[in-house]
Formats: structure tokens, C-alpha cells, sequence
């Protein structure tokens, strides 16, 4: 298997006046869950249709799993599982036989079928209630049988389209959790569109913004946090007074202090230690009871970015 799950080249799609999809040049590589991080409207289920094949781009391409998605969107789609708006589970048939019917859409033969619906359900903690009707379930059973039906055929790739949207936390969280386990069990790469950050710092080990169908970054998490925004010290303790705060503000690494209730929040710029600022305090007279180091996280840098957009 090649070691690039989804290449996409200047792909573009346009509605009418709207350009959802705005030359983006992307590469996922497999075994990864990527997250397709983005504000409302911004492109992202566009985006996974193309890869899909569902819709034609209006100019550039996209190979998925090798495949060119304009003439083997048959081949990506066999290949592929896809949990998108709908769940695509019927309410009135109980769990088992739902995964029984997609398991027989799929021509699964009727062992492998079984083993599979036994081995899904009970990782997700369903199997003691396969019999029931899944119209009564809460939302959160439901997306984790939809997130089942999607990998029922073993796919090397799951597009994910906001998963846990509308789940409360506890739900979401459970969800999470059975995904990030599925994923590392079965070695699948993942294409996962979310707008909560949280979900995408837990699951991704890669992640791609878009906004206003434009790729404006893609890096692991933590690089994202790192390029924007700057480091944060807070400084827990007393005597904080003027001689002190202006031996702090005259440090070349300090971009900005603040005093916030008892606590010195310190920006740094960014690489700098903070061994030097802390005894600059003490020199001046201050006393430490705490040193907290902090990094931006990925909302701050996501606020950011959104901003320079603007
Ligand atoms: N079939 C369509 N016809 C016309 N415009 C469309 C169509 N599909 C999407 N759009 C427009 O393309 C843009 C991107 O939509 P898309 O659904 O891809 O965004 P999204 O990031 O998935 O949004 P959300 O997070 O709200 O689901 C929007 O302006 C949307 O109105």
C-alpha cells in the first residue's frame, strides 16, 4: 500500500458564484487520522465528496488510495467507508440486522459477516443490546453503530464528517475514545471533518485548516499551536510591585505581562527559557510559590489563523 492515502492537486469546486473548494493541494498519509478542521461553510464536506468521487471538481484533481477520483470513484468507494450528514441506519430494525443488511450490500459471505458484526459491537460496547430496535437508542449508541457500519468491510479509508456533532459530552467523549481505539486496532487512515478542537487534538496526528475553501495551514497539532501564539508563563505568588514588574517588562524575552488576580501571566516570545525570568523575579524581590508553564492551544492558534484570514 502506498504510503499517501490522499493526494489532491490545486482541487477546486465551484457552485455557481461560490468557490467551496479553492485550489487545495493536500497530502494525507495512510494510518493517520487527518483532521479537516474549519469553521461553518468553509468546505469541508464539499471536500470529502470530491474525494469520493460524489462530486466532479471544476478544475484540478485528486488521487485516493491511488485512484483518480474523476474516473475510479468505483474503486475508492469499495475501498472506503463513509459515515457523512445521515447515519444511514434504519431505525427499525434492530442493531444486529442492520449491520447484517450493509454486511450483505457488501457481498460479505455469512461467517466473516458474523465475526465482524460480533467483533464491531462489542468493541463499541453494543453487544448486549444488538437485539434492540435502534430507533429507541440515544444519539450516542446510534453514531457509534454508524461508525461500526461504515468499517464493516474492513476499509483502508473512513471519512468521517463530523462524527460527534450534536452528541452531548459524555457521548462525544465515549465516541472519541472507541474511534481512536478502532483506528489504532485496524491501522486505518481516517479523513475526519470537525470543527470542535478538542476532537481533533485527542484523534489527529495531522490536521489541515481550511477556511473559506482555502487550506491556510496543515501541520501535527502541536506545530500549529507552536506557530502561532506565543509561549505562556504564569507566575503564582506575592510581592509582585512595580520594581518587579518592570525588571520583568525589561527582559528581551518577554513579549507582554499581565497581572491577573495573584498570578503574573507572561508572554514569551518564542524558544525563550524562562530559567532567566524567574530569577530576575526573585532578584527584584518578588516571591515564586508557582511556575506554570503553557503553550497556546489549538483554539488560540485556530482563532488566529481565522484572523490573519479575515
Ligand atoms: N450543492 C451545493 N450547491 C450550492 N452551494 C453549495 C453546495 N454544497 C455546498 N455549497 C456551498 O459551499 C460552501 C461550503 O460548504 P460545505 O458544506 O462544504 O462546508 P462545511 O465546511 O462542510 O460546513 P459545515 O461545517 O457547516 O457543515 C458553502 O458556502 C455552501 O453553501
Amino acid at each position: 500500500m502506498s504510503n499517501i492515502a490522499i493526494h489532491t492537486d490545486a482541487l477546486t469546486r465551484d457552485f455557481k458564484n461560490i468557490r467551496a473548494v479553492n485550489e487545495v493541494t493536500l497530502e494525507v498519509p495512510s494510518g493517520i487520522v487527518f483532521g479537516f478542521l474549519g469553521p461553518n461553510g468553509s468546505g469541508k464536506t464539499t471536500m470529502i465528496r470530491l474525494l469520493l468521487g460524489l462530486l466532479e471538481p471544476s478544475t484540478g484533481s485528486a488521487k485516493v488510495l491511488g485512484f483518480d477520483t474523476m474516473k475510479q470513484a468505483d474503486e475508492i468507494r469499495a475501498r472506503s467507508g463513509a459515515l457523512l450528514e445521515f447515519n444511514g441506519l434504519y431505525e427499525r430494525l434492530s442493531a444486529e440486522d442492520n449491520l447484517e443488511f450493509y454486511g450483505k450490500v457488501w457481498k460479505m459471505p455469512a461467517q466473516e459477516r458474523k465475526e465482524r458484526i460480533k467483533e464491531l459491537l462489542t468493541h463499541m460496547n453494543l453487544w448486549d443490546r444488538r437485539g434492540e430496535k435502534v430507533g429507541n437508542w440515544s444519539r450516542g449508541m446510534k453514531q457509534k453503530l454508524a461508525v461500526s457500519r461504515a468499517m464493516l468491510h474492513r476499509p483502508s479509508l473512513l471519512f468521517l464528517d463530523e462524527p460527534t456533532a450534536g452528541l452531548d459530552p459524555i457521548a462525544a467523549s465515549g465516541l472519541r475514545d472507541d474511534l481512536d481505539r478502532l483506528v489504532k486496532s485496524e491501522g486505518v487512515t481516517v479523513f475526519l471533518t470537525t470543527h470542535n478542537l478538542v476532537e481533533a487534538e485527542r484523534l489527529c496526528k495531522k490536521v489541515g485548516v481550511i477556511n473559506k475553501g482555502k487550506l491556510i495551514a496543515v501541520g501535527h497539532p502541536d506545530e500549529l499551536r507552536a506557530r502561532t501564539g506565543s509561549p505562556q508563563v504564569e507566575i503564582v505568588g506575592r510581592g509582585f510591585n512595580d520594581i518587579v514588574m518592570s525588571s520583568i517588562r525589561s527582559r528581551p524575552e518577554v513579549a507582554s505581562v499581565e497581572m491577573m488576580n495573584d498570578r503574573l501571566v507572561v508572554s514569551l516570545n518564542k524558544d525563550a527559557a524562562t530559567s532567566g525570568l524567574v530569577s530576575a523575579i526573585v532578584s527584584a524581590g518578588g516571591e515564586i510559590e508557582e511556575v506554570r508553564k503553557g503553550t497556546a492551544s489549538l483554539e488560540d492558534a485556530f482563532l488566529a489563523m481565522m484572523e490573519v484570514e479575515e
